[in-house]
C-alpha cells in the first residue's frame, strides 16, 4: 500500500480559491495587451490606438463586455491570448451593438483560426440577437504562417457577413493599414469610416504589388482614405479616430437595431407652425435658371434641427445621400446638387444613390427625393463606363424600395432625370413641387435646338435668333412649368416652398403604415 501522506501536504500551486483568482487575474492582465510592453512601443510609435481604446471611443462608458478574452491559437504556447482581435458587445446611446477590434500588433493583425471564430461567434451571436455589427479593422488580411485555415475563416467571416446583410446594420471603420480579406469583408458591409492621413485600403499593399508585378506606388496613392472615398468605397473620412467613432455613434441614431425594429424617434413635435426659416424658402430659388446653389442650404431648412447626416461627401459629388429626420423619424435624403456639374444625374451618383436607397429599404428608412437636376449625362465616356448598365440599378433600387417614397421637385427635372428621381409612374408615393420646377423632356435652349431647325432653315440670323427666342420663351411659360404635370396627376400637389417641411410632416405621417404587396419569386434581376 502507498503512503500518501507526504503528497497530501505539498498542495499545488493553485489549489486554494485565493491562488484560483490570482491566476484569474493574471490571464486576464495578459490578454489585455497580448503583445505585452513591445506591442505598446510599436503603437506608440505609429501613434496609434490599441483595440480596447478604440472599442470604448465606440460604446457609451462603462458598458463593453469582452466576449473570448482568453482565447488562444490551440497548442501554440508561446502565442498570447486573444488571437490579434478583442471581440465583444456594449450600448451605443443605450442601445445593444456587437463590435471587434483587430490587434494591429499581434501578427499585423491578421486573420488566425481562433481570430476567426470569435469574430463569426460574434457574427452569429449579432444575428441572433438582432443588433447592429461594428467592425474596427487594422489589418493585412489572412495570416500567411496559418495559410488555408486562416482563408477558410475569412470565407466564414464573409458568409456571415451576408446571412447580417440587411437583417442588421452592418458598419466597418477602416484604421492603418487594411489588406486583402480586410477589404474584401468590409466592402459586404453598410458603410465603411476611415480617418484621413491615418486609414489605408487596397487588394494588396505597395510592397506585395512591387513583388509581384513590379509596379512602385506610394501607400498614399494605392489607398489612401481620401482616394478610396472619392473613389466610392470609403463613404465618410474623418479628421481622427475620436471623430470616426462619433460619426458611428451619431449614424447608429439614424438606424433600427435591425430589420424587425424602427429607429428611434428623437425630439418629435418640434415648430409644428411655418417658421422664419421656412418662410426664407420663399426666396431662396435663384430667378436665373442656370445659377447654381448649394442644395445643403435647402436641406437644413427642411428637416428636423437643421441636422443631416451625409454619407459618400467625397464620390459623385453631384448627388447628395444621408440621413436626416421628420418629426423625430428617420429619412433617407437624395438631392441633386446643383453646384456640382449642376446636378446632373451620371454613372457614379446613379450607383451612389442605388446603395443608399437599398439600405433604407433594408432598414425601414423612408426615402425623400429633393430633385434639381437638368438631366442623365451623355457622352463617349459614361457609355464607355457602362452608364447604360450601372445607373439602370437606380432605378431598379428605387422601384424596389416599398418604403414610403416623397418627392419634392424644386427646379429641373428634365429627361430620364425626371423620371429616376422619383417620379410617381415609377411608384413614388407623394410628389410635390415647388412652383419654380420646370419639368419637361430637355431645357428650353435644348428643345428649341431640335424644334425649331427646319423652321429657321433659310432664315437670316437675325430672324432665326428671334423664332428661337420665341420657341424659348413659349416653352418657358407653357411647357417647363409644374403645371402640365400637376394637370395630369403626375404631382399631387404644387406647394409654397414655404410650407414643404410641413408637408413632409404630414406625407410621413400618412405613410407610416405603408404595406406592399408584391408577386413573389426567387429574387429579383438586378442589372449589376
Ligand atoms: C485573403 C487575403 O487576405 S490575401 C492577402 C494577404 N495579405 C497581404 O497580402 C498583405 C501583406 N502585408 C502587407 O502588404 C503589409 O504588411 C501592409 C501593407 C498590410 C502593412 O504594411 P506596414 O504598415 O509597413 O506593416 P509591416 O509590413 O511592417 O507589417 C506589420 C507586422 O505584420 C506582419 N504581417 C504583415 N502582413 C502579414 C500577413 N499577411 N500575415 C502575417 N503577418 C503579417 C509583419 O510581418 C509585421 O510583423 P512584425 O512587426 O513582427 O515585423
Amino acid at each position: 500500500m502507498t503512503d500518501t501522506t507526504e503528497v497530501g501536504t505539498a498542495a499545488p500551486a493553485n489549489a486554494t480559491t485565493a491562488a484560483k483568482l490570482a491566476d484569474l487575474r493574471e490571464k486576464l492582465e495578459s490578454a489585455q495587451e497580448p503583445g505585452g510592453e513591445k506591442a505598446i512601443a510599436k503603437r506608440e510609435a505609429k501613434g496609434i490606438c490599441s483595440p480596447r481604446e478604440r472599442l470604448t471611443m465606440l460604446f457609451d462608458p462603462g458598458t463593453f463586455v469582452e466576449i473570448g478574452a482568453l482565447a488562444k491559437m490551440p497548442g501554440a504556447a508561446h502565442s498570447g491570448y486573444g488571437d490579434g482581435v478583442v471581440t465583444g458587445h456594449g450600448l451605443v446611446h443605450g442601445r445593444p451593438v456587437a463590435a471587434f477590434s483587430h490587434d494591429q500588433t499581434v501578427f499585423g493583425g491578421t486573420v488566425g483560426e481562433m481570430f476567426g471564430r470569435k469574430v463569426s461567434a460574434l457574427m452569429e451571436w449579432a444575428g441572433k440577437i438582432g443588433c447592429p455589427m461594428v467592425g474596427i479593422n487594422d489589418s493585412a488580411g489572412a495570416r500567411i504562417q496559418d495559410a488555408v485555415t486562416s482563408l477558410a475563416w475569412y470565407a466564414e467571416m464573409g458568409r456571415r457577413n451576408l446571412l447580417l446583410s440587411g437583417l442588421a446594420p452592418q458598419i466597418s471603420v477602416i484604421l492603418g493599414k487594411c489588406a486583402g480579406g480586410a477589404v474584401y469583408t468590409p466592402a459586404n458591409t453598410d458603410i465603411l469610416v476611415a480617418v484621413e492621413d491615418k486609414s489605408y485600403m487596397f487588394v494588396t499593399g505597395p510592397d506585395v504589388l512591387k513583388q509581384v508585378n513590379g509596379e512602385d506606388i506610394s501607400a498614399e496613392d494605392l489607398g489612401s482614405a481620401h482616394n478610396q472615398a472619392r473613389w466610392g468605397n470609403i463613404h465618410h473620412v474623418a479628421p481622427d479616430e475620436r471623430a470616426a467613432f462619433d460619426w458611428v455613434r451619431e449614424y447608429l441614431q439614424y438606424m433600427p437595431s435591425s430589420a424587425y425594429e424602427q429607429p428611434p424617434v428623437i425630439n418629435p413635435g418640434l415648430e409644428p407652425e411655418i417658421t422664419e426659416s421656412d418662410l426664407s424658402l420663399n426666396a431662396f430659388m435663384p430667378d436665373n435658371d442656370n445659377a447654381g446653389y448649394d442644395m445643403h442650404d435647402i436641406i437644413i431648412k427642411l428637416f428636423d434641427d437643421g441636422a443631416f447626416h451625409e454619407v459618400g461627401e467625397l464620390f459623385a459629388p453631384n448627388i447628395l445621400t444621408g440621413y436626416a429626420r421628420v418629426d423625430g423619424r428617420s429619412v433617407g435624403v437624395v438631392a441633386n446638387q446643383p453646384s456640382v456639374m449642376s446636378g446632373v444625374l451620371d454613372t457614379d451618383s446613379s450607383e451612389k444613390a442605388t446603395r443608399f436607397v437599398r439600405i433604407c429599404n433594408a432598414f425601414r428608412i423612408p426615402l425623400i427625393f429633393l430633385v434639381d437636376t437638368p438631366g442623365i449625362l451623355p457622352g463617349l465616356a459614361e457609355e464607355q463606363k457602362g452608364t447604360i448598365r450601372r445607373s439602370g440599378k437606380f432605378l431598379y433600387a428605387y422601384v424596389e424600395a416599398d418604403v414610403p417614397k416623397v418627392t419634392v421637385v424644386l427646379r429641373k427635372a428634365y429627361g430620364g432625370a425626371y423620371a429616376v428621381m422619383g417620379c410617381k409612374q415609377l411608384g413614388a408615393d407623394i410628389n410635390l413641387a415647388w412652383p419654380s420646377a420646370k419639368i419637361a423632356v430637355m431645357g428650353a435652349e435644348s428643345a428649341a435646338a431640335v424644334l425649331t431647325r427646319r423652321q429657321t432653315d433659310g432664315m437670316s440670323a437675325a430672324e432665326a435668333d428671334k423664332v428661337r427666342r420665341d420657341f424659348i420663351d413659349f416653352y418657358n411659360t407653357m411647357m417647363a412649368t409644374p403645371y402640365l404635370a400637376a394637370e395630369r396627376g403626375y404631382i399631387d400637389a404644387v406647394i409654397e416652398p414655404a410650407e414643404t417641411r410641413l408637408q413632409l410632416r404630414k406625407a410621413l405621417a400618412q405613410l407610416r403604415d405603408k404595406t406592399e404587396y408584391r408577386t413573389p419569386r426567387k429574387h429579383y434581376l438586378m442589372p449589376i
